[in-house]
């Protein structure tokens, strides 16, 4: 990569949110009649939500527009054409799916299954609500991971208890499934819930597709039964958490930028993003766009992450940048994540000539002293968000270089030509 010379000041148009279309596919998906998902996004996440959906008999399809057209299913899935179905790396796509599977005829089994590092990411605890509420689920090589198999027939429902530190995932894919059940899901989150804006968005797309639930303070959720889904046109916001490379442009190089299709209306916590470069020194419009400006000096932080866990490595990176030492805390589940993404920044950061400390569960990251960052090749370990964050760090070090870049396919497929276009873009201006 070639550093820019200056300021970057430009303007950057952001595909859709993963986190939002697959939820939206999932429950128009189950909902009566028709849905139009309109600039949703394509990339591997969403396209194993799309082709599992598919193997459990959804019609849904990808019109010319880029729209996804889906014809609801009232509930019940089909049998699975395939087994396993194949997710990937897709935590959103194997914890929802493995919720929704008991929606499949009685008599059939559904089984998920991914990559070599999903077969490592937990799913035990999601399993076991899932057995408390009345359904056959089992991790099938018994040590709490992918592949699961989901036992078709229907959702019993009732009470159960489901640890909260783990991943919000588990909640959001009970919470979805929940209105088919024959009776009313009731869940109670034992400690504390990582990652709560997460929730606040599960409600917000299910209330939008017509059904409500009952969030008392994260500690008890309550979905009645008998409650439906109804297809209708849905609108998907742009991608929160991968603006925040964008807005790190304008961080670390003291510019600006703006994010034409986010706002202060979004629903995704990722969005706040912006509150804590505000915090280092940067000026923040949160208005009907984001804009961020960049200070001459980034003030260090010490700041909680655990409501934003995407934005952590984006941050970490910034972090390099800054005047003194930063903490950032509350990272605990992003061990669990793509990679140790603990692990990996402290390795690649360190090899910058950065100064990071780790501990379970946060980061002391230190600058170097000016001139003395190190050229160096950045291992991306399958995580997209490691590409996309060291592009950040690319901007103002010589020498870096980013290997594997594909792997932003997995939310983010035409990074690298937005970067260059944003450049493009920031030089003719
Ligand atoms: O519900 C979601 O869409 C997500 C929740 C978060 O996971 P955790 O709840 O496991 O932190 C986040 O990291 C992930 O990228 C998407
Ligand atoms: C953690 C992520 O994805 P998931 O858990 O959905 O695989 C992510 O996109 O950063």
């Amino acid at each position: 990569m070639t550093p820019v010379d200056g300021p970057v000041h430009s303007a950057v148009r952001l595909p859709g949110s993963k986190s939002i279309t697959n939820r939206a596919l999932l429950l128009a998906a189950l909902a009566d009649g028709k849905s139009v998902l309109r600039d949703p996004l394509q990339s591997d996440d969403t396209l194993y939500m799309f082709e599992a959906l598919r193997s459990l008999g959804v019609d849904v399809t990808l019109t010319d527009a880029g729209d996804f057209e889906v014809i609801g299913v009232g509930g019940a899935f089909s049998a699975p054409a395939k087994s396993p179905i194949f997710i990937g790396n897709s935590g959103t796509t194997v914890r929802f799916l493995t919720a929704a599977a008991c929606l499949a005829p009685a008599g059939s089994d559904v089984v998920l299954d991914g990559v070599a590092r999903m077969r490592e990411r937990p799913i035990r605890d999601l399993l076991g609500a899932l057995i408390s509420l009345g359904v056959d689920a089992e991790s099938v090589n018994g040590h709490g991971c992918p592949p699961v198999r989901v036992r078709g027939g229907g959702l019993p429902g009732g009470k159960c208890l489901l640890r909260g530190d783990v991943s919000s995932q588990f909640l959001t894919a009970l919470l979805q499934a929940a209105p088919y059940a024959k009776q009313n899901v009731e869940i109670e989150i034992v400690g504390d819930l990582i990652s709560k804006p997460y929730v606040d968005m599960t409600q917000n797309v299910m209330h939008a597709f017509g059904v409500e639930m009952v969030n008392s303070n994260y500690r008890h959720l309550t979905v009645a039964a008998g409650q439906r889904y109804e297809g209708r046109e849905y609108d998907v916001e742009a991608d929160a958490s991968n603006a925040t490379y964008f807005l790190a442009a304008a961080a670390v190089t003291g510019g600006s930028v703006i994010l034409e299709n986010l706002g202060a209306g979004s629903i995704q916590g990722d969005a706040k993003f912006a509150r804590v470069l505000e915090q280092m020194g940067c000026d923040v419009d949160f208005g009907v766009h984001i804009a961020v400006r960049g200070p001459q000096t980034l003030k260090a932080i010490d700041v909680d992450l655990e409501a934003i866990p995407d934005t952590a490595q984006t941050l970490a990176v910034i972090a390099a940048f800054a005047d003194g030492p930063s903490t950032l805390r509350g990272l605990a589940s992003l061990r669990v994540k793509e990679t140790d993404r603990i692990a990996a920044i402290t390795n690649e950061l360190t090899k910058l000539g950065v100064g990071v400390e780790e501990g379970r569960d946060f980061w002391t990251i230190t600058p170097p002293a000016a001139g003395q960052y190190q050229p160096a090749e950045i291992k991306t370990y399958d995580d997209h968000r490691m590409a996309m964050s060291f592009a950040v760090a690319g901007l103002r070090l010589p020498g870096v270089t980013i290997l594997d870049p594909g792997c932003v396919a997995k939310t983010f497929p035409d990074f690298w030509e937005r970067w260059e276009k944003f450049f493009y873009t920031a030089k003719q201006q």
